[in-house]
């Protein structure tokens, strides 16, 4: 039986109309909408694509979007004295900081330069250091969406599972492989040191693969019946398209590893629409925890 294929655009769909729901509760219960504040230094093209999006979905949830683009120019102050008045905006529930950011600036200044309680990406310390102490904070948004479809496939107790999560980034590696092990998983994390890998790959009940390879895993890696998440992002040349076209391809060889797995998601359509829809709930979260109220289960 081929595997079931993960509708991540519909997973996502059902995450917004929660956070939705969640905004309009907020708004009727503090007075003004939760309100989330996008920072763009530069003129990257993909960044201003992804930013774009986030506005309007952000819009679309019923959420105030305060749009902060700055030049390619802008000096580290500069970012920093931005970063330091949203911090201090009483209407800002999050903040997030589109990366990459310009070679001149540090990134890491920048974000941990948030106020953790509107980090929404959860990348600062202050939150990776809850999300490992099993402390209430904001989880990133690309972990968040996966874990939420790991449990919707396997149900949220993962005792006796065996999870591999390929990748070790602060973004997403880490925070995935806590979530797993918060849900009894066995967490093996694996990253481009790790020997023999398909040995390893062969033996997960949970794959999560984040790597940046394109189609590294490959079909005969999986475990038959395993639950395949594939983060993996990359744009790659499709002359067939025309000509300066391209395609996305993940991590995972689909059409092979569909064939052992029991689900795996696709690229696109898969993790990639959660990430956002991830960032709406942590915004209303952060609303509700920032007034004072109970944030519903979400
Ligand atoms: N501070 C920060 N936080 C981020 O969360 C962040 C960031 N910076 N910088 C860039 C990356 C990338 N990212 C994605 C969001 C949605 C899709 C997404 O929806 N992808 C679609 C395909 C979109 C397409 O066709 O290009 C999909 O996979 O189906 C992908 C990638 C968030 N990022
Ligand atoms: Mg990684």
């Amino acid at each position: 039986m081929p595997a079931e294929r993960i509708d991540g655009k519909a997973f996502a769909a059902d995450m917004r109309a929660k956070a939705a729901e969640a905004a309009r509760a907020f708004e009727a219960q503090a007075g003004r909408r939760a309100g989330l504040a996008v920072v763009l230094v530069g003129d990257d093209p993909a960044s201003d694509v992804y930013v774009r999006s986030k506005v309007k979905t952000t819009m679309d949830a019923g959420m105030e979007s305060f749009e902060h683009r700055l030049p390619e120019t802008t000096g580290e102050d500069e970012l920093l004295a931005l970063v330091d008045s949203l911090n201090a905006d009483d209407k800002v529930d999050g903040i997030l900081v589109q990366l990459p950011l310009p070679r001149h600036l540090d990134s890491d200044r920048a974000v941990q330069r948030i106020d953790p309680d509107k980090d929404v990406d959860g990348l600062t310390v202050v939150n990776a250091g809850r999300l490992i102490s099993g402390l209430p904070g904001i989880v990133p948004c690309t972990p968040m969406g996966c874990d939420l479809m790991i449990s919707q496939q396997l149900g949220g107790d993962l005792s006796g599972k065996l999870a591999l999560v390929i990748g070790r980034s602060n973004l997403f590696g880490k925070p995935m492989g806590q979530l797993l092990l918060q849900r009894n998983a066995t967490v093996i994390q694996a990253h481009s040191r790790t020997a023999d890998l398909p040995d390893l790959t062969r033996m997960a009940d949970i794959l999560v693969v984040a790597v940046g390879r394109p189609e590294m895993v490959k079909g005969d890696w999986v475990k038959p019946g395993a639950v395949v998440i594939d983060v993996g992002i990359n744009r790659i040349p499709a002359p067939e398209r025309g000509e300066g076209k391209t395609r996305l391809l993940g991590d995972v060889a689909y059409e092979e590893a569909a064939k052992a797995a029991a689900a795996i998601t696709p690229v696109p359509g898969g993790v990639g629409p959660t990430t956002v829809a991830g960032l709406l709930l942590n915004t209303v979260k952060a609303a509700h925890r920032r007034a004072g109220l109970t944030a519903p289960a979400l």
